[in-house]
């Protein structure tokens, strides 16, 4: 079942056109990866899924209902659910609290914290610290198991490993797969040998629009097909 549609997607920031018909699917329980070059259109892809910059022409369709124009909370309350690049945590509070404030009211707050620092044991090691002062892939972890508990039945990641170190990257990677097991997920990821690793399929963005697409596996980081469009 397809549970998210993009529409001939066209975006604009003032006067720029940034997106520039985009279309793409996500299936019910897929992963799917939208890579591309620096400045090409994804986050403003996932902004405009969350109507934080709607489209101007072209539709967004969640579970085969037209979400195009509603207010972003409407949007996030049918389930969609977003990890910023800038991770958007709250850093005076502990990891513990950080985690409790993001789940949804009249869920078992304790259940949702267990749940979490099961999937990143890591974060019940440091579950009284304040979120600010760890380090970039704990805040990483934390942003994720954040967007988690948050009973999210897509779950939109942008750049989940940048600026991380390559073993703390596989730490979050194997944490998305876990997270992948019961929601579905649409990747923004420049590493492109993780986001083929992580992705069932994957979208190629270029100049705000979508240029290439395929399945994970019958392709390679290598693939000249993709190459052409992220090397600078
Ligand atoms: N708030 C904004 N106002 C004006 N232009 C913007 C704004 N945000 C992004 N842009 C521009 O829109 C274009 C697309 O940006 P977007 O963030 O979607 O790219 P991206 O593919 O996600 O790349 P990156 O990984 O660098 O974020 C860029 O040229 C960027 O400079």
């Amino acid at each position: 079942m397809t549970l998210l549609e993009v529409e001939n997607a066209h975006t604009y920031y003032g006067e720029s056109h940034i997106l520039e018909g985009v279309s793409l699917e996500v299936g019910e329980g897929e992963v799917v990866a939208l890579v591309g070059r620096n400045g090409v259109g994804k986050t403003t892809t996932l902004r405009t899924i969350l109507q934080l910059t709607p489209p101007s022409e072209g539709a967004v369709r969640y579970r085969g209902e037209d979400v195009t124009g509603l207010a972003t909370h409407e949007v996030a309350d049918r389930g969609v659910g977003w990890i910023p690049e800038e991770r958007r945590i709250f850093t005076q509070l502990s990891v513990e609290e950080n985690v409790k404030v993001a789940v949804p009211e009249g869920n078992d707050v304790r259940a949702a914290v267990e749940r979490a620092f099961e999937t990143f044991p890591d974060l019940r090691d440091h579950k009284d610290r304040d979120a600010g002062n760890l380090s970039g892939g704990q805040q990483q972890m934390l942003a994720l198991s954040r967007g988690l508990v948050g009973d999210n039945d897509l779950l939109l990641v942008d750049e989940p490993s940048e600026g991380l170190a390559p073993l703390i990257v596989e730490r979050v990677a194997e944490a998305l797969n876990d997270a992948a097991e019961d929601t579905t997920i649409l990747l923004v990821e420049q590493n492109l040998p993780l986001a083929l690793d992580l992705a069932d399929r994957f979208y190629v963005v270029d100049n705000g629009q979508v240029v290439e697409s395929g399945n994970a596996d019958e392709t390679s980081a290598d693939d000249e097909r993709l190459r052409r469009y992220l090397s600078a």
